[in-house]
């Protein structure tokens, strides 16, 4: 199946009124010496004699117009949308960078979003070959929770995302709107925007306090095949990872910055997991990726807009944003075209159900033509913008209402015509999803009836049958008897009991009914789990990484205590928690898998010995801490070296808060294990060559290190 990599177009804003740029950030137009590709550099905030380069394909300067960028890259996403494709386009960036103005723009200005739909628009009219109709949806991920931008904000509750059965994810309840001209789509969306999360910080007078998700589906209706092809084209206007120093937030502002950071911060490991071919992504741990799934690894074609801020005081964050970018632009996704077959289903055999529903068609050439879009270096002039938004001071209260946000073309409910759709959750399941040749759960139930019914008239005729065969044997067998002398040996044999043989209809209808039980409970089970991480994560997010460590050890070490005393359950909850903390810690995982083991089993619990522990120098203070064979593991991990690229590999809230110091400032470097990692680097690696050059090109590959370099020369690698 062909891929498709994620495109990266990197766009510097103009410097604000009274914003202190020191002209660090420039952006390279393309050349020979670049490659080819345009470059964004940005000299080290920690030493000014190094500077790193980033090759994207697209790099906007602050002159850049609204118009260049989507003419260079957003424009050739209209024919894919129109070859039945999914494409999402996301703007990220630290707050105040110009991602909403890029998005959204203003009305002398328009960004991505009004120039998308007058494309789509004008695209509809020039195609005869299919009825063609548009829909448009829109919500926002405010505090982790979704929310319907087109219901009015007091009335919209939470909407829950849900998976399909061919492991689609989609938001439950979302609005889709018909919209038949540019017009009536400018009245919706003027009036939704004003339902988003919008609140002034220090550093951005209306910033986005939730990330907002505007998606408009293309169906195109071929009559004479009667099929539909579904295009979608997803427009995400990502909130901006904050420095809460900066920021100056209060309470509630803080805690909406939480869930930010938080979400950005998985957005960021999602990457790192697809880029190292990890087996887990970790999708699930936080709604927003969660419905950009399907853009992150998926079968969608993607734009990553990276929007860059001037001043001095986002330096750091300028640098993580491109750090992600670079990691970003790896990311491979599998286009598929979304087509579906409107014919009624042909009437299969029972056997048939299984049988597995054709491949989805991977998407085709038109794929390259957006490969190739320009380098840009804008020269326009230099504008200011005041925000559409209106400027809102109250936290986002709730909001309502559905539609699959993933692939459209196998969730989307037919013939929804009349005005304002809400798909049923039921809708949502995939009719061409693992049982097959596009049945419904009911169908198959009425399928499986039928075949049982016609089992047990089957066996009924048998019985029937044998009961006739027997009863004709009986009379034999007694005009034999009467025609024998009275006195004979021969007896007569006690006429057995019929029963109805139990046949195939209990084990059909008990494994459909073993098999709900089980998913209800499992699921159960699932959302309890989900709810208790969740806590635990928000608590997780507000702490610096060395409290983490600390907190989950507290966690293993009372749970320890508890399962020595035999409380496994209480050791297990102890457990959990600790695993919220310190997620990535392979050994607490087994120990919780153990443990629950042991506890559905009603068994004991026998934990493995402790390692030996190798003999350290005392220095200081000793480790207070009750210690655990779990956490030593972790302990381990977490202050390798690797583990502290890690940090450095999520963007949000442990690095923006950061500031500039170093992500290892004060910790101990452990088992002289922190030069091979930092080998790694390209100031490290340029250094051991020993030249003396302060270029850094930071390929696909590599990431600009974050901690301060002691060498004040580095090479051109
Ligand atoms: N290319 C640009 N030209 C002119 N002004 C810009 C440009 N980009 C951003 N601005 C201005 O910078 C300010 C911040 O931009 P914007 O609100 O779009 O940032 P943001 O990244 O969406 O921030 P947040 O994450 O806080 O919502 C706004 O006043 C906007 O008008």
């Amino acid at each position: 199946m062909a891929t498709h990599k994620i495109k990266i177009a990197a766009r510097l804003r103009p410097r604000l009124n009274g914003e202190l740029d020191d002209e660090s950030v420039k952006v390279i137009r393309a050349s020979d010496e670049n490659g080819g590709s345009s470059v964004i550099s940005v000299t080290n905030p920690r030493d000014p004699s190094q500077v790193f380069k980033f090759p994207f394909s697209s790099c906007y300067d602050e002159d850049a117009t609204q118009e260049e960028i989507f003419r260079n890259d957003v424009q050739p996403m209209i024919d894919v949308v129109y070859s039945g494709v999914t494409v999402t386009i996301f703007a990220y960036g630290v707050t105040s960078s110009g991602k909403t103005h890029t998005m959204q723009g203003t009305k002398t200005d328009p960004g991505v979003i009004p120039r998308t739909i007058r494309a789509i628009f004008d695209k509809k009219s020039t195609i005869s070959d299919y009825q063609v109709s548009l829909l448009v949806s829109y919500m926002e991920i405010y505090k982790d929770e979704v929310y319907d931008l087109l219901v009015a904000r007091e009335n919209a509750p939470k909407l829950p995302v849900r998976e399909n059965d061919a492991g689609m994810v989609f938001v439950a309840n979302l609005t889709a709107e018909p919209i038949a001209t540019v017009e009536e789509f400018d009245a919706i969306y003027n009036q939704a925007t004003k339902n988003r999360s919008v609140g002034a910080t220090n550093l951005n007078r209306a910033s986005s306090r939730s990330h907002a998700v505007l998606t408009i589906e293309v169906r195109m209706s071929d009559p004479t095949r009667n099929t539909t092809l579904i295009g979608k084209i997803n427009l995400v206007d990502l909130a901006g990872s904050e420095n809460n120093k900066l920021t100056g937030n209060d309470p509630s502002r803080m805690a909406e910055s939480s869930a930010i950071n938080k979400s950005l911060s998985v957005l960021g490991q999602v990457v790192h997991a697809l880029n190292q071919g990890a087996s887990r992504i970790p999708y699930r741990n936080s709604k927003l990726t969660r419905i950009l799934q399907d853009a992150l690894g998926g079968s969608s074609v993607g734009l990553l807009i990276c929007n860059l801020a001037p001043g001095t005081k986002f330096r750091q964050d300028t640098l993580n944003t491109l750090n992600f970018a670079v990691r970003t632009k790896n990311v491979e996704n599998k286009p598929v075209i979304n087509e579906r077959d409107n014919r009624p289903a042909p009437k299969p055999h029972f056997a048939a159900v299984a049988i597995q529903p054709p491949a989805a068609k991977p998407a085709p050439a038109i794929l390259q033509a957006i490969s190739t879009a320009g380098a840009g270096t804008g020269a326009g002039p230099r504008r200011s913008r005041t925000s559409l938004v209106p400027v809102s001071k109250v936290p986002r209260v709730s909001m309502a209402g559905y539609q699959p946000f993933a692939l459209p073309g196998a969730v989307a409910g037919a013939g929804r015509n009349g005005p304002r759709e809400k798909i049923k959750e039921e809708d949502m399941h995939d009719r061409s999803g693992s049982l097959g040749l596009g049945l419904t759960e009911k169908e198959i139930d009425e399928r499986i009836s039928k075949a049982v019914e016609a089992e047990v008239a089957r066996r009924l005729e048998e019985r029937e049958r044998a009961r006739e065969r027997e009863e004709e044997e009986r009379r034999a067998r007694e005009q034999e008897m009467e025609s024998q002398p009275p006195g004979s040996s021969k007896s007569r044999s006690p006429k057995k009991e019929q029963t109805l043989p139990s046949g195939v209809l209990t084990p059909l209808l008990k494994r459909h009914k073993d098999l709900d039980d089980e998913l209800k409970s499992r699921l159960e089970e699932l959302e309890r789990k989900f709810e208790r991480g969740n806590k635990e994560f928000q608590l997780a997010d507000v702490l610096s990484p060395v409290s983490k460590k600390k907190t989950g050890r507290a966690y293993v070490a009372l749970a320890r205590a508890h399962s020595e005393k035999g409380d496994l359950q209480v050791a297990l909850d102890l457990y959990r928690k600790a695993e919220s903390y310190v997620p990535d810690n392979v050994k607490l995982k087994e120990r919780i898998i153990e443990i629950e083991w042991a506890v559905k089993n009603n068994k004991e619990f026998v934990p493995s010995p402790k390692p030996p522990r190798k003999a350290k120098k005392k220095k200081g203070k000793a480790a207070s801490v009750v210690e655990d064979a779990a956490m030593d593991a972790d302990d381990q991990s977490e202050l390798k070296p690797g583990s502290r690229r890690r940090e450095r590999a999520e963007f949000g809230l442990e690095l923006t808060n950061a500031g500039m110091d170093s992500p290892t400032k004060g910790k101990r470097p452990l088992d002289g294990q922190e030069g091979e990692d930092d080998a790694e680097t390209p100031p490290k690696r340029q250094r051991r060559d020993g030249k003396s050059m302060a270029v850094v090109n930071v390929s696909s590959d590599d990431e600009v290190p974050l901690a301060p370099s002691k060498s004040k020369r580095l090479v051109v690698s």
